[in-house]
């Protein structure tokens, strides 16, 4: 972190659906607000990825677009060299398959960037609908609440841990949601994810900065939105 926090938006031209790209900003803002400069990058798929980034983030996408970028980001190496320097990683259901060893697209199996321990194949049905679960102790964060609409189911590996158990939705599999492992962190949940979680941005943030907590900010209208979907599905 050179003078301020870089964060990278990583081909909003192929992996942005469901406002995924708001979790880009939320961490700027919630990193300003604690006097932490930030500057926010997008990088289209036909850009070289910049291998200086704090931050990078990836959204959802549909199976097309999910297996373009797998590719490009496979023959650009950029994401997988910032990760192996520390960088954070935060990928959202297409951005979080493509970082396992295999995912499903269109019916045909594509290969991933396999920095993380997880493959992904085809379930029986799509999983649309609230997403909710708690959390991995050992992260110290309240529930999470998200959105979910995928065709893929996530196998774990040794190699990473479950980001939650599920209550509500379907997630990795119906029992477990999301993976995590260093500094590289993939869930389901779009939302976007870290406005109904400010703490999961925060922790993000704290990964980045390599600071243990962060001073705390008016959360009113966070807490609120967590209430109602969190209340809507019997928490
Ligand atoms: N919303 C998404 O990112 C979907 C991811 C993937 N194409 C699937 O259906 O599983």
């Amino acid at each position: 972190m050179n003078g301020g926090l870089q964060i990278v938006w990583v081909y909003p031209d192929l992996l942005s659906t469901y406002g995924d790209r708001g979790n880009m900003l939320i961490l700027a803002h919630r990193a300003r607000a604690r006097g932490i400069p930030a500057q926010t990058v997008e990088v289209r798929s036909d850009q070289r990825l910049p291998e200086q980034g704090d931050i990078y983030l990836l959204g959802g996408g549909e199976d097309g677009p999910q297996a373009l970028a797998a590719q490009r980001l496979l023959n650009d190496g950029g994401l997988a060299r910032a990760a192996a320097n520390r960088a954070v990683v935060f990928a959202v259901c297409a951005g979080y398959q493509l970082l396992g060893s295999s995912f499903f697209a269109k019916g045909d199996k594509c290969p991933g960037l396999d920095m993380i321990d997880i493959s992904s194949d085809r379930g029986p049905s799509r999983a649309v609908g609230e997403l909710a679960g708690d959390v991995d102790p050992t992260l110290g964060l309240p529930p999470l609440t998200g959105f979910e609409n995928h065709g893929g189911r996530t196998h774990l590996g040794p190699g990473v841990k479950p980001l939650l158990r599920v209550t509500t939705g379907v997630g990795n599999d119906g029992v477990t949601e999301g993976a995590w492992s260093e500094t590289i962190l993939g869930t389901y949940a779009h939302g976007p994810a870290l406005a109904r979680n400010p703490a999961l941005a925060d922790l993000l943030l704290c990964w980045a900065t390599g600071e243990q907590s962060l001073g705390p900010l008016d959360d009113t209208w966070p807490d609120r939105l967590r209430a109602e979907r969190l209340t809507a599905v019997g928490r």
